[in-house]
């Protein structure tokens, strides 16, 4: 009688393994021990002890041998939040997590773990500590959040313990670190083009910005006690640094730290926030004809404006989970990894 071989603990996939965080990820992975299979529809680095498997997750047929023999899978594919295709969002956070735990079922995975975002919960006012029994944004500001928010629930739903297939969801927030393709080369981009002099309000909102090696460790704390018993099952999890700052104050430290000046003059939000929605608008409006991409979306906007710190006691309970890197550190270590991006490089 043939006997099903019972996957190894150790063998694991991730989704989007060629991403910033997919790629840090994968390294500590190997690091402790694991084999790592990476699906991504790019490969962008190769590494011993890593096989990859090149394919878009919306195509079953092409995902599945990356899940052969694999016991544990990480899901932080997306498109980037930057784009304002709707149709990408939707095809890929929505249509494609269907297809990823379908595929996942198929493949007798038992674990997965999704990267979701604590913007799920943002509409663009303060959120002060949130928890997350905080409702889903009943008006999400933008394409990405509203397909994360979808992606999220079909994750959690799927979850089964009875048939042995556990899932949860991480919601990291604000992730920088070394290699990170979105804030620190946005930020740098904006003020090379003469527009960070200004400061979004008062300069006085907190928010979370989470080093990636923190974000990473509350993935791997996630797979490692997501079991049948535990309360992890279908839950989602805040992964944050745990010290909220002001927005301003950590983009000034970014860009000081880069030999580039701090933002100093004051705008009021609404008149920022007002001209960011007409501006897209406008974008909208005139994409047949030609196109062009706000620096200042209305979600950057309301991000730089608002409050938005989240409570991580629920990864502590249930996880053990405590930053390993702290703020300060990890923005030393994010400045100091990209000379080339220094004032006059
Ligand atoms: N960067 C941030 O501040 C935050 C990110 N997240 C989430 O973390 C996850 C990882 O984000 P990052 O590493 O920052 O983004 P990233 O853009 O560096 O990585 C995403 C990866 O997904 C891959 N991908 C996209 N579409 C695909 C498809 N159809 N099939 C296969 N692979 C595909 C890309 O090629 C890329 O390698 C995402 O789910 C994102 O929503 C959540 C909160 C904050
Ligand atoms: C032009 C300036 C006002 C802002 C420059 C920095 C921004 C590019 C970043 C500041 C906060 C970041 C952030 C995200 C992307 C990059 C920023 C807007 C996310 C939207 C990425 C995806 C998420 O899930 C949530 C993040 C919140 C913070």
């Amino acid at each position: 009688m043939a006997t099903r071989v019972r996957p190894s603990s150790k063998r694991c996939a991730v989704i989007g393994g060629s991403g910033f965080l997919g790629r840090h990820l994968v390294e500590k992975l190997l690091e402790r021990g694991y084999s790592v299979s990476v699906f991504d529809i790019r490969q962008s680095y190769e590494l011993p002890g890593v096989t990859f498997h090149q394919g878009d997750l919306c195509d079953k047929q092409a995902l599945l041998p990356a899940l052969k023999d694999v016991s544990l899978v990480f899901h932080c594919a997306s498109p980037a939040p930057a784009s304002d295709d709707r149709g990408l969002f939707e095809r890929v956070n929505i249509q494609g997590t269907r297809i990823v735990i379908q595929a996942c079922i198929e493949a007798g995975v038992q674990k997965l773990v999704l990267t979701s975002s604590a913007s799920v919960v943002f509409e663009g006012t303060d959120i002060k500590n949130g928890r997350e029994d905080l409702p889903y944004a009943r008006k999400p500001i933008d394409y990405y959040t509203e397909t994360k928010i979808e992606q999220e629930k079909l994750v959690l739903e799927a979850c089964n313990t009875e048939r042995g297939f556990l899932t949860t969801a991480i919601r990291p927030h604000g992730i920088f670190g070394p290699r990170d393709p979105q804030l620190v080369p946005i930020l740098v981009d904006t003020a090379r083009r003469g527009k960070m002099k200004f400061i979004i309000g008062d300069g006085t909102n907190l928010v979370d910005f989470t080093f990636v090696e923190n974000v990473v460790h509350g993935h791997i704390l996630a797979a490692e006690h997501l079991r049948q018993d535990s309360p992890i099952c279908g839950r989602p999890y805040h992964i944050t640094n745990d010290e909220p700052i002001r927005f301003w104050d950590f983009m000034s430290e970014v860009l000081v730290g880069l030999g580039y000046a701090a933002p100093r003059y004051h705008l009021p939000y609404s008149l920022v926030y007002g001209l960011a929605l007409l501006l897209w608008l406008l974008a909208l409006i005139l994409r047949p004809l030609f196109s062009f991409k706000p620096t200042f979306t209305p979600m950057r906007v309301a991000l730089a404006g608002t409050h938005h710190y989240y409570s991580c006691d629920r990864a502590k309970q249930d996880l053990g989970y405590k930053p390993i890197v702290s703020l300060k550190d990890g923005i030393a270590r994010t400045v100091e990894s990209y000379p080339h991006l220094r004032q006059g490089a």
